[in-house]
Parts: structure tokens; sequence; C-alpha cells
């Protein structure tokens, strides 16, 4: 069989050596490419189909990785992957040991800035060009950044500060009108509208700012892209090409339904068809324990509200805003919005949900300590996606949130075990509390099949005693838990299992209990062992030493995410790699034993 003209690319010289006439084919390839090995590997596809002609032009037309390409998140960087010699192991992508799904500064020179979270390249690329400035380098700096991640707050902040800046920085807005779900917010209708940059004049939100805008272009038609690449590499100062494209390009499914695929998961690669599973008998995904129960409780009881950052679909908040539209909002992507919002709410009396990934509320922790726990809002937060979540990441594991939460005065810290505890929480909590709470809970399926049971109110700050042995006492928090219960059962281990439930505040005296009568504490978290449950423990002991005798001599063994960046795989291997898997405890434990 005749080699591709991909095939022969294993660098942008080497993209430069075909004609501009061939580079329709080499983007035929490159989307057949990278539809065949996400078809098969799973992965984020919609985004990186849609930008396949501006990859090459701008690997074409710019000198990279001397002239400097920023993406923003970087779950469209697959065709960059592929074109600057990553193509052999494309293959491999969020494998364990593989190549990262997003840009990374370690794994190519071409992945100026590693990414996964929102809304950066504008910042990093304006640094990179005021750095370049001070030391008389010439080079360009691109940022790619799209309709979603542009109406961040942090975006904004950086074209405030690049429009005054004269830095030769060309930011190009990858339109396509979504993120992962539609996109929102009055700059959507604003985009949409806008036609030309004669057309708009002075009007132009980005000439405010002092950019020079040209566009909004055709991201898909090459020579045009070409040419006004070409046109964009020899001017200098502040720029914005608005380039308007589809997201999921190339494969009609992905097209039509842009949400679904985002990143479908497994596919036919030539129908397109996403492969059929039957989840009615498997137990529930945790996000949809919670897009059910927030409906449930919102009906009723009126005051309850939704907010999610951008992720309805994700976090399950979109059943809320299908059933109860006027009281569920998507604020877009504006993790530190959504937070005050929540607080503003919470002052008028409304009990609001704002639903989070975990990794994502990291961007909003001033807005946590400064507007919600100093005032005591009693805002509930349910952070989706906490814990390792697999194939995405270091940059999206939700393994801080207990540490970082904990050193926070006035906040409730909850963990459920499983979906029933987990209804639980957001039912006490939905009862009126005087204090903000955190639920925090993991990415995918739980264990139990009949979770809708009635609810039940929980003491904020109890644990529960699962199983009473001698010795040796494991201390969990959150589905960690049961892993531990289905451990002890199988195994016969006659230890001690208390599941704590709440970080904070923290159920001392039966913790108390557990050092008076064993030898061995052993703390067990997916969260990270330093600032959460381990730490915590480790405190409370050394109060306890000076308390009673026996304390003294108990040994803890603090079991959770060590003092490192977990990277992307499996979860079940990283669970391992981290040392909180059932080979690793049981291992522990027959030691001890
Ligand atoms: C801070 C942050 N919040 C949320 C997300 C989740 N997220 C990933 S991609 C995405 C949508 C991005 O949309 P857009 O910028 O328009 O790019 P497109 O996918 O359309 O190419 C969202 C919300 C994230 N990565 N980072
Ligand atoms: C790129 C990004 O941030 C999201 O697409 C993220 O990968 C979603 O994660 P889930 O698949 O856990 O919803
Ligand atoms: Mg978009």
């Amino acid at each position: 069989m005749s080699e591709t003209l991909l095939e022969t690319i294993d660098n942008p010289d080497d993209l430069k050596r075909f004609r501009e006439s061939e580079l329709e084919q080499i983007a035929q390839e490159l989307r057949a490419f990278i539809i065949e090995i996400v078809a098969a590997k799973e992965g984020h596809l919609g985004a990186s189909l849609g930008v396949v002609e501006l990859t090459i032009a701008l690997h074409y037309v710019f000198n990279t990785p001397d002239d400097q390409l920023v993406w923003d998140v970087g779950h469209q960087a697959y065709g960059h992957k592929i074109l600057t010699g990553r193509r052999d192991v494309f293959h491999t992508n969020r494998d364990l040991g593989g190549i990262s799904g997003f840009p990374k500064r370690s794994e190519s020179e071409y992945d100026t800035f590693g990414t996964g979270h929102s809304s950066t390249s504008i910042s990093a690329a304006l640094g990179m060009a005021m750095a370049s400035a001070l030391k008389s380098e010439d080079r360009k700096h691109i940022a790619v950044v799209g309709d979603a991640s542009i109406a961040s707050g942090m975006a904004f902040e950086a074209l405030n500060h690049a429009g005054v800046s004269g830095a030769d920085l060309l930011v190009i807005l990858n339109d396509n009108a979504i993120g992962i779900d539609p996109s929102v917010g009055a700059l959507k209708y604003y985009l949409t509208k806008t036609k030309s940059g004669k057309e708009t004049g002075n009007d132009n939100i980005f000439e405010s700012l002092n950019f020079d805008y040209s566009g909004p272009i055709d991201g898909h038609d090459l020579p045009l892209l070409l040419s006004e690449l070409k046109r964009q590499k020899s001017l200098k100062g502040p720029r914005l090409l608005h380039v308007r494209t589809v997201k999921g390009k190339g494969l009609k499914q992905a097209e039509i339904d842009q949400v679904r695929y985002h990143a479908p998961g497994k596919f036919d690669k030539i129908t397109g068809e996403i492969q059929a599973s039957d989840s009615s008998k498997l137990p529930p995904k945790f996000q949809d324990v919670f897009g059910h129960t927030i409906v449930e409780l919102a009906q009723e009881n009126e005051k309850i509200v939704g907010i999610t950052p951008a992720m309805p679909t994700g976090s399950s908040m979109k059943m809320m805003m299908e059933a109860l539209p006027d009281r569920a909002f998507d604020v877009g992507i504006a993790e530190q919005h959504a937070v005050t919002l929540a607080a503003g709410m919470a002052t008028q009396g409304l009990v609001p949900f704002c639903n989070v990934y975990s990794t994502f509320l990291q961007r909003a922790y001033d807005q946590i300590i400064h507007d919600v726990a100093l005032q005591k809002l009693p805002v509930i937060f349910c952070l989706d996606r906490a814990g390792l979540v697999g194939k995405d990441g270091a940059t999206h594991h939700g393994i801080f949130d207990l540490a970082y939460l904990n050193c926070i005065p006035d906040m409730i810290i909850a963990a459920p075990m499983d979906a029933v505890e987990m209804r639980n929480m957001m039912f006490t909590a939905s009862q009126g509390l005087e204090l903000p709470i955190a639920i925090r809970y993991p990415r995918g399926r739980g264990k139990i099949v009949n979770w809708k049971q009635p609810f039940k109110k929980l003491e904020i700050g109890s644990s529960r005693l699962l199983r009473k042995g001698e010795k040796i006492a494991v201390i969990s928090i959150g589905p960690v838990g049961t892993m531990i219960e289905e451990l002890l059962d199988q195994e016969n281990l006659a230890c001690t299992h208390l599941d704590m439930r709440f970080l904070k505040p923290i159920d001392q005296k039966a913790i108390e209990s557990i050092f008076e009568n064993h030898e061995h504490v052993i703390t067990i978290e997916d969260g990270t062992t330093i600032g959460g449950l381990g730490s915590v423990i480790c405190d409370l002991a050394a109060g306890f030493n000076k308390a009673f005798a026996k304390a003294e001599t108990v040994k803890i063994h603090k079991l959770g995410i060590p003092d490192q960046f977990i990277e992307h795989g499996p979860t079940a291997d990283l669970y391992k790699i981290a040392g909180i898997d059932r080979e690793s405890v049981l291992k522990l434990i027959d030691r001890l034993l």
C-alpha cells in the first residue's frame, strides 16, 4: 500500500515541503487518522476535528516551535501532536505511560504551555511575547482559544492587559458556538452577530480593547486561512483573528450531536456510531445521583437553585435545567463567578447548590474563603470528579480538595462512601445549615444499584462505625471505604472500619475510641495525605498522646495520594501507583497482623 502524505510528516518542516494545493489532502488524512485512533482508544474528538485546517495552516505558515503556539484547554491539540512528531505514538494517547491528552511541556518542544484547565492561553502567550520583547527576540506568539473559553474572567483579564501591552500577540478565536455544552452568555450572542470587522466598526468589542480585529473567516477554508495567517504573520501588536469552525467537522454524527461527540467513548470509525451498552442494570454514575436528587429536592423546596460553570452534562445539572429551567443556571466557564453568585443568592435566603468539578473549583479558592466561608453563607458545594479521574490525568485529578478546604474555618466537608450516603448528605444540606458545606464525590459509577432509598437526615460531623475488630483500625473517607469493606469481608479480616463521612467537623470522640482500642490505625483517602484525613488524624493523635498514655504506642499509617502529581491512565492503575488499591492495603494489613 502506498504511503499517505501524513505518514511522511514527522514535523512542521516536513509539512512545509508540500505545495499549498496538497494541504487539503493532508487535512483529510489527518482527520481520518484522528477518527481512527479516537474511535478505538477514546478521548476528546469534536474539538480536534474542528481545527484540522487551522492546525495545518498554523504549522505551515508559522515557524514553530520558535514561533510559540499556545492551545487553550488543549483538548483540541490532537492534530498538533500528530504533526509535531507524535504520529507514531498517538495510539498511546491517554494510556498509562503514553502521551498526554493535553499539551505538555515535558512531552515536546512544540507544546509551549501545559494545559487542561481553560482560558489560560492568552495570559501565557502574552507572558511569552513580553519575555521575547525584553530579550529582543523576534518571534511570533499565538494563542488559540475557543468561544466558551474566551468568555472566562481570566481570558478577559489577559485581553485587557494585552490591549495596552503593545506585545506581538495573535489571538485566534476559534468560534464554533459551543463549549462542551452550547455556549452561554451575552458574548455568545455578540459573536454570533459579528459579521466582519468593517461592518462592526468601532463597536467591535475586541477593537475597543485595542486589538486589531479581523474576521470572522471560515476556518475550514484552507486557502483563506493560509493567506490570512500570512498577513497576520507580517503584522505586529495585539491582534485577534476570529475564525468560525464546526465542532466535529468531517464526521457527520459528531457535527450533529456535538455535545455527545465532545468525548464520545468508543465508536465506529466509519459510521460514527457510538458503541451501545446496556447500563440499565448497573449502579448509577455519581453525577446522575446528584442530578436526580437535586430535582427531587428542588421539587419539594422552591428555595433550592442549581448553578454549574459550563458543565451541565458532565455534572448532570442538566436534569434540573430541564425539569426546573427557571432555577438552574449554566454560567459558562466562570468558576469564580459561580461561587460568588451562589453566595449572593444565599444572602437572600435561597439554597444554592453550586456544582463544580473538584479540580475546577481550584479556580475559585478566594471566593470560597472571602465570599462564602468568611460570611458563613450556607452555600452547598457539590464537588464532582473528586479523587483520581483517570485518563485526563494530572490537570484534572480532584485530589486537593480535602486539603484546600480543610484549612478554611467554618467549612463543613463531607465525602460520602456511596450513593445512598450522598443523597442523605444532599438532603441534610438542603434542610438548612448555618455554614457552607462541600460534598465531594468521584467520577464514574458507585456500587449500589438500589440507591434511591428514603432520605435520612445525618448529624453533621458524625462518623459510621462499619465494623468492630481488634488491633488494626481502618479509618476511611469517601468511596475508598467501599473497597475497604469488600476487602475485609473477602479476606475475613477482623479489623475495625470507621467511615469518617465528614472531614470537618471531625468526629473526635470516635477517633479517640479507635486510638484507645487499637495498636495500628490506617487512614485512607483518595486525596492528598498532606492536609487531608491522614494529616488530621496525626494532628489529633498528637493531642491524644498528651491526654492518654495508650495513644503514644498507636502507630498511624497514612494512605492517600503522595506528594507528587499523578499522571494519566486507567483509574485502577493510578490507585496502584498511589498505593490506595486493594492489594496495597491488604499487603499493609498482612504485615501489621
Ligand atoms: C477552568 C475549566 N473549567 C471547565 C473546563 C471543562 N471544559 C473543558 S473544554 C470546555 C469547553 C471549551 O469550549 P471552547 O473553548 O469553546 O472550545 P471547543 O471545545 O469548542 O473547541 C470546558 C467547559 C476546563 N477544562 N477548565
Ligand atoms: C477537556 C476537559 O476539561 C473536559 O472535557 C474533561 O475532560 C471532562 O471530563 P469528564 O469526562 O470527567 O466529564
Ligand atoms: Mg467552542
